[in-house]
This record gives structure tokens, C-alpha cells and sequence, in this order.
């Protein structure tokens, strides 16, 4: 597998393609690169050794519809480090993972969450653009390593409960020895990113047309879109 590489599958028009950029975050070690492979290939691949963040691209049918997801597999190298300013900017929506084996990584995802929303508002403050997703964050959040219970840290209803607290669809997966459940989170995440973009664009019309009580099919997320700024 190489990064970036070209897609499989059947070929389009880009411009019919709706293209999703997914940053995978997390501590050191909490498989990211695992999870990132098993969506990717289906496959697990138990030792990934890269040292700087890794981007692919791959399409798939989402509930019928053809998705180019962008994933870029983020690289921290220690529990303190949080990820570069400009691929939080670059994502669509992120995916934040914890090992249930390791206290410190269910620690490090209630910084960086909030470390994300400062850093796309602060852009926003000072460029007055974002990308489609606004400065809303779509995420979902996960505790990887559940087929490792024996050495669990952290409890399930502590990961539902921060789920809750984000308002985000949360599942506890192994990407050692799961498939279809890793690949749901990313679906999933697809989802919602398409659902921000929905926001934005009613938010556009409703700015432009005036129209502040209007269309209102979006009721998830409790961030502000980019045209809330009056
Ligand atoms: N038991 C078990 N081990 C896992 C699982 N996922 C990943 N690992 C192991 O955890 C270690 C780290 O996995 P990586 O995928 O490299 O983790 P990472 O978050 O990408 O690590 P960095 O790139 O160093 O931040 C490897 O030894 C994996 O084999 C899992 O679901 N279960």
C-alpha cells in the first residue's frame, strides 16, 4: 500500500465525487496506524513504523453513494504532543482514538478535543474561512485494543459518557481482530460530515436570503457553524 496512491475501482468525474478528509488522533501507540490500515485494506498489520504523519486516499461506496476519503494518519511522538495546526484545519472530521489499556490516552482525548476547536475557531478569527465542514468538527470517538479487557484502564461508560459530553457516536473496536465494526466509525464519520456540510450550506442560504428562522434540518453538534458571526 503506498500513500496517496491512486484509487481502485470504478472511475468519474470528480466533480460527482463528494470527498471527505478524515484525521485519525490519538496518543502514541493507541493504533491509529492499525485502525487507518484495517479501513484501508481490511487487513491488520500488528507493527507500522512510520515517523511523520501518513495520508492516503480511498474510495468507497457510502450507504450507495461513491466517498474519495482522505485519512491522514497523525504521529505524535509523545503524550503531550498535539497534532500540527494545519491538518486540524485540513480535516473534515476526525477520528479520536484511546486505547482502553491506557488511562493516559483516554486523558490526552479530552485535551486535544478541545485543543481542535481553539485551533479551528482561532483560524476562522483570523482568516475568516474554513473548510466545509466550518468550524464545526465532526468526530467520533473510539477505545481501541477492546480485545484486550484483561489490561483494561479505562471503563466502557467512561467512553460513552465523554461521547456524550462531544456529542458523538462512540464505540469501543480492536482493530487487531475487527472489520466491519472499524469500518462503521469511518462511515459513520462520513455521515456527520455530511450533515455539517448540509448545516453550513442552510446557514449560507438563511445569511443570504435573510432568512434566520428558516430551514432547519440539522439539530447535532453543539458548535457553531461559520456564518453564526453576525
Ligand atoms: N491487542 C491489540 N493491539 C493493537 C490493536 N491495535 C493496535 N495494536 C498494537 O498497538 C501497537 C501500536 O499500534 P499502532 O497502529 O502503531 O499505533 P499508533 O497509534 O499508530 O502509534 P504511533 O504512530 O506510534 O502513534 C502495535 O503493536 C499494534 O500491534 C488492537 O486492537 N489490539
Amino acid at each position: 500500500m503506498s500513500s496517496s496512491s491512486g484509487i481502485r475501482g470504478i472511475r468519474r468525474k470528480k466533480s460527482s465525487l463528494s470527498e471527505v478528509k478524515i484525521a485519525i488522533i490519538g496518543a502514541p501507540g493507541v493504533g491509529k496506524s492499525a485502525l487507518a490500515v484495517r479501513f484501508l485494506t481490511k487487513r491488520y498489520i500488528g507493527e507500522y513504523d512510520h515517523q511523520s504523519e501518513t495520508r492516503y486516499k480511498h474510495e468507497i461506496l457510502v450507504d450507495g453513494e461513491p466517498v474519495l476519503f482522505e485519512i491522514c494518519d497523525t504521529c505524535p511522538k509523545l503524550e503531550t504532543d498535539m497534532p500540527l495546526s494545519d491538518t486540524i484545519i485540513w480535516a473534515d472530521g476526525f477520528i479520536l482514538v484511546y486505547s482502553i489499556t491506557d488511562r493516559g490516552s483516554f486523558n490526552y482525548i479530552k485535551l486535544v478535543k478541545q485543543y481542535i476547536i481553539d485551533v479551528r475557531q482561532q483560524h476562522y478569527d483570523k482568516t475568516g474561512t474554513t473548510n466545509s465542514s466550518g468550524t464545526f468538527a465532526p468526530m467520533v470517538l473510539l477505545g481501541n485494543k477492546g480485545d484486550m479487557v484483561h489490561l483494561r484502564q479505562v471503563a466502557t461508560e467512561e467512553g460513552e459518557i465523554l461521547s456524550k459530553d462531544f456529542d458523538c457516536y462512540f464505540s469501543e473496536v480492536a482493530a487487531a481482530d475487527q472489520v466491519s465494526e472499524v469500518a462503521e466509525a469511518f462511515l459513520e464519520l462520513c455521515r456527520e460530515v455530511h450533515i455539517s456540510r448540509r448545516k453550513n450550506k442552510t446557514s449560507l442560504l438563511n445569511r443570504v436570503l435573510g432568512n434566520k428562522s428558516g430551514l432547519r434540518s440539522y439539530s447535532r453538534g453543539k458548535s457553531d457553524t461559520v456564518f453564526s458571526k453576525d
